[in-house]
């Protein structure tokens, strides 16, 4: 029997009230919780000062493999994870060969387990090869031993209303979800990579109007109220977008929404030095909307924070800026971020912490071994962050095999402690545990 003992951590209930004690893992389960009966040969973590959350569920990661192996694979991803406090990661299906066959998603399922630092849930492509035309096999992924119930052609809006509407009704019998990535391809042209406005005037940048997001969310939201589907928003990243999202739940339908950290806190005055490394997809966008997404974060509007980490090689990134790769990564840094922004000033409390990073995403997902509040009998996916310590980032200590990190050099408040999968740790002070 393999027990785990953290002494003194602070948890926090769903209504926010908080609780202070010991918590005894065994055999992958929270034993007790509060006063402890623990066995002498007992490991024991000192978690006086540090705050015990549900570990951290990622609905939206670029693991490289199958393709490009060169710039991520499922293994460093799975690193990059645990330091990162996440005990589950939604691998997004735009690699090379894309995820679009049980095969495929199987074959996801198993690098993961084989890596052992993180619950790898592969998602399935929407549509064959994310061409946008034909379903890929929806139903096939879900029976297979991966059990995909999220689908995907991120990096590519599914554009069409009727492939639309026929993949959220094929999902609907398995409570499946569609997360799309909300961009009308026709009003976001190709070359586009700058908030269009006075901004990639400015710049000369080819722009990205607000409206290619927030009108595609429109349509989606009238599709999955007329199929009575599930559908997630990737990345919402305009004011306009998450007022769709508002109305829509509102109205009943059933409209979930994820915002990445970047969008949270980067702001366009960044695009000045014309840094690749700022260029993501959709590109970051003015304060107005960045106070938007925020709002709409603490009111509940939007259910997830996910990282979108999209790791590139340099020979992918250090080019003209419009010519460049989209994306930055995002694991290791994601709860530093959303901390030092939202929790450190008090405006965001553990408990919606924990909402946003854990139970949220891990309701959307259906992981139902995840984002479960602290009980016994529960499964032990738990991470212990330590809000007083400080971070900076440095690129060259990352666990990815790509270096396009946006928050190189900065300084942030907030740090994970130590991620738990399973009872087991697999990631202490910043470094994963051996796999
Ligand atoms: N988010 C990004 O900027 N890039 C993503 C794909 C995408 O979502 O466009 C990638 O796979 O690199
Ligand atoms: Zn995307
Ligand atoms: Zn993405």
């Amino acid at each position: 029997m393999s027990s785990l003992l953290l002494t003194g951590p602070t948890w926090y209930a769903v209504d926010g009230t908080s609780e202070r004690g010991d918590v005894l893992l065994t055999d992958g389960v929270v034993a007790q919780v509060g006063t402890v009966d623990a066995p002498k040969n007992a490991e024991r973590v000192d978690a006086d000062g540090l705050v015990l959350l549900p570990g951290f569920v990622d609905l939206h990661t670029h693991l490289r493999e199958p393709g490009r192996e060169d710039t991520e694979t499922i293994e460093s991803g799975s690193r990059a994870a645990a330091v990162g406090g996440f005990t589950a990661v939604l691998a997004m299906a735009n690699t090379s060969p894309v995820t679009d066959t049980a095969e495929a998603a199987e074959r996801i399922l198993d690098l993961g387990r084989a890596a052992g630092l993180v619950d790898v849930v592969p998602v399935g492509a929407v549509t064959k090869g994310l061409e946008g035309a034909e379903l890929a096999e929806l139903g096939l992924m879900h029976r297979s031993r991966a059990a995909v119930r999220v689908f995907s052609d991120d990096g590519r809006c599914v554009a069409d209303a009727r492939v639309m509407r026929r993949a959220l009704e094929y999902v609907r019998a398995f409570d499946g979800v569609v997360s799309q990535h909300s961009q009308d391809p026709s009003l976001a042209g190709p070359q586009a990579c700058c908030h269009e406005g006075e901004l990639s005037g400015r710049l000369g940048l080819p722009g990205w109007p607000a409206v290619a997001e927030a009108s595609v969310i429109a349509r989606d939201a009238m599709l999955a109220e007329h199929t009575g589907s599930r559908v997630h928003v990737a990345h919402v990243s305009t004011a306009e977008g998450v007022d769709v999202v508002r109305w829509a739940k509102a109205r009943g339908i059933r409209m979930t929404a994820e915002v990445t950290p970047h969008h949270l806190a980067l702001g366009t005055d960044l695009l000045a030095g014309y840094d690749p490394v700022f260029k993501v997809n959709p590109p970051l966008r003015p304060d107005e909307h960045r106070a938007a997404l925020v709002d709409a974060l603490l009111d509940g509007t939007i259910d997830a924070v996910a990282t979108d980490h999209a790791p590139h090689a340099r020979h992918d990134k250090e080019h003209a800026f419009v010519d460049a790769a989209f994306g930055m990564l995002g694991l290791e840094t994601a709860f530093s971020v959303v901390h030092d922004l939202l929790v450190a000033d008090g405006r965001l409390g553990w408990a919606d912490l924990a909402r946003l990073l854990s139970t949220g995403p891990a309701r959307i997902a259906g992981l139902a071994d995840h984002g479960r509040p602290l009980a016994p009998g529960g499964p032990a996916n738990l991470v212990l962050v330590d809000p007083a310590a400080t971070v900076t980032v440095d690129r060259d200590a990352s666990q990815s095999l790509s270096r396009n990190t946006p928050w190189h050099g900065r300084t942030l408040t907030g740090a994970v402690h130590t991620t738990i999968l399973r009872g087991t740790v697999t990631a202490r002070g910043g470094e994963p545990t051996a796999c």
